[in-house]
């Protein structure tokens, strides 16, 4: 799904209305006509209708008029006394002549009468501001906004939650909590943060007209990713394939201290499918490793067989847990310089070439780097909170600087190869525990050695990953890694069909 922030739609409508000549007024009532589309009337027969004076009151004011002419029962409220917009005031007329009665709400006494019929309705459309929201809300808007959210009503928003920025998330003094709000043609940028359902409800978002080549003349290609993409890019298994079909993949990771990393990653990487996994490790953990695991080949990279192995994988996971000292450095050296199947670089890897990041734009292989913001900081020398706030555009221009395809772990993973950006939508706080990142190269390298193209690998991985947790997460407290690993498979398997 398209993401998009309030330049765009300025920019689309501006295109829509100066160049193709369709009246501003077509455009907002499409966007009427989406929003009833999205009422369930066998619940909702009777609505509060709270318009503000700009285009968003407008689109509800519409609404008003097509709720109306369905014989529904409307009580229409505008705030302020700001003048209309133009379409506000054409929409504003029509009710006007029709005989539906708006009512005007300007002093804090009006309130009480808002107060009166809020709870007499079904639901509350709220159509108070939208993309055009400027500056703090105070005054008479800051108490309707107060009256709607304690009246327990169903709210429905249009566009945005009256409130709430759409280009990055913020609240504007204070907010509309909307239990559904359908918004218009992209999905606002100021939706992807953690807190924001909490005021959005559930997200819809409804085409209003606007014919895609000219939404795609002016978008970033910023994305939401979805089960709907997943499903489509994920392919189902053919009956009659054999292991070397589902790729070699190697994995280096581990240490001394840290053995669990390297079993994890091995693990996302076989509980995804990849058809032969090879975990190369230092030489005095190899045993234990052994121990723990029956699916994958065990080595250490000191063995002579270790560059061969290397010369014929289909692609190779290297950091977790290797420790970021000279020899690790040096195995990443040795495999960047070389051309080769594409490479997943992750924690140490990531911590070796810290300063050595030409390295990484000389290789001649394809890479998928998947730091946290951590490690993004020290890659970039860019503080961690500065990396938060502008999380897309670093990620894009580090891709781009160096010619490789980032995963940005986080709320709200980041993919990006440069020039599209992929948003997951999937994960949530339960995961926040060691070795989830393991797993997620592991899951990367798999499917790149099933040979997904290494940016469409990343994406479904990401989803996949964050896609467990969630499912889990419906019954469990804490997901661990290990709970990841083990349903891995069988969820896999559900988003085939
Ligand atoms: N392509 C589309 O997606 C379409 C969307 N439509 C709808 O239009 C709105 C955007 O409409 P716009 O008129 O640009 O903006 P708003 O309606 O959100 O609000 C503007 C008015 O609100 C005043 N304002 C802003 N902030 C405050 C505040 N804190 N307190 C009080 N008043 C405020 C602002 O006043 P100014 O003095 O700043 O001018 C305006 O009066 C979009 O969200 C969709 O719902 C179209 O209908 C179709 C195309
Ligand atoms: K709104």
């Amino acid at each position: 799904m398209k993401i998009g922030n309030s330049q765009l739609i300025k920019n689309i409508d501006n295109y829509c209305i100066n160049d193709l000549d369709i009246p501003s007024t077509v455009l907002m009532e499409n966007a009427a006509l989406k929003v009833v589309k999205n009422i369930n009337f066998e619940k909702f027969n009777s609505f509060t209708i709270i318009c503000g004076t700009g285009n968003n009151g407008g689109d509800a004011l519409a609404v008003a008029r097509q709720l109306f002419s369905m014989n529904m029962k409307v009580d229409i409220f505008i705030i302020g006394e700001h003048s209309m917009s133009k379409d506000c005031l054409i929409n504003y007329n029509i009710l006007k002549n029709m005989g539906v009665p708006i009512k005007q709400i300007v002093k804090t006494q009006d309130i009480q009468l808002l107060n009166d019929i809020l709870n007499k309705n079904d639901m509350i459309i709220d159509g108070i501001f939208g993309s055009g929201l400027a500056r703090n809300i105070d005054g008479i808007y800051k108490e309707v906004i107060k009256s709607i959210n304690k009246s327990g009503m169903y709210i429905l928003s249009i566009d945005v939650p009256s409130g709430m920025l759409c280009d990055s998330f913020g609240i504007l003094g204070s907010c509309v909590k909307a239990n559904k709000t359908v918004s218009f043609e992209v999905y606002k940028k100021g939706f992807l943060d953690y807190e924001s359902d909490k005021y959005t409800g559930e997200i819809v978002v409804e085409s209003i007209g606007i014919p895609e080549y000219v939404v795609n003349k002016f978008h970033l290609k910023e994305y939401l990713v979805q089960k709907k993409e997943i499903k489509s890019i994920i392919k189902k298994r053919e009956k009659y394939s054999y292991k070397g079909d589902f790729g070699r993949v190697s994995v280096i990771a581990g240490s001394k201290k840290y053995t669990g990393a390297a079993y994890l990653t091995s693990q996302g990487a076989v509980r995804s499918g990849a058809g032969l996994v090879t975990l190369c490790t230092e030489k005095s953990v190899v045993e234990i490793l052994q121990s723990k695991t029956i699916e994958t080949m065990i080595m250490s990279y000191e063995n002579n067989d270790f560059k061969e192995l290397i010369l014929n994988s289909d692609s190779i996971a290297i950091g977790p847990g290797m420790g970021n000292n000279e020899n690790t450095f040096n195995i990443i050296k040795d495999i960047l310089s070389k051309d080769g199947c594409p490479l997943v670089l992750d924690a140490d890897a990531l911590n070796v070439l810290q300063h050595n990041l030409d390295l990484l734009k000389n290789s001649k292989r394809k890479i998928v780097i998947t730091p946290h913001i951590g490690e993004m900081g020290r890659l970039t020398g860019i503080d961690s909170k500065n990396i938060i706030k502008n999380r897309i555009d670093i990620a894009r221009d580090f891709s781009k600087k160096y010619g490789i395809i980032v995963l940005l772990k986080g709320y709200n993973t980041i993919i990006t190869n440069g020039e599209e950006v992929y948003i997951n939508s999937t994960g949530n706080s339960k995961m926040a525990s060691g070795g989830m990142g393991d797993i997620l190269t592991g899951i990367i390298a798999s499917f790149i050695g099933q040979g997904y193209e290494p940016l469409k690998a990343t994406i479904l991985s990401a989803f996949i990953h964050g896609y467990v947790g969630d499912i889990l997460s419906k019954d469990m407290f804490c997901v661990n890694a290990s709970h990841i690993v083990e349903r891995l498979p069988y969820i896999i398997e559900n988003l085939t069909y």
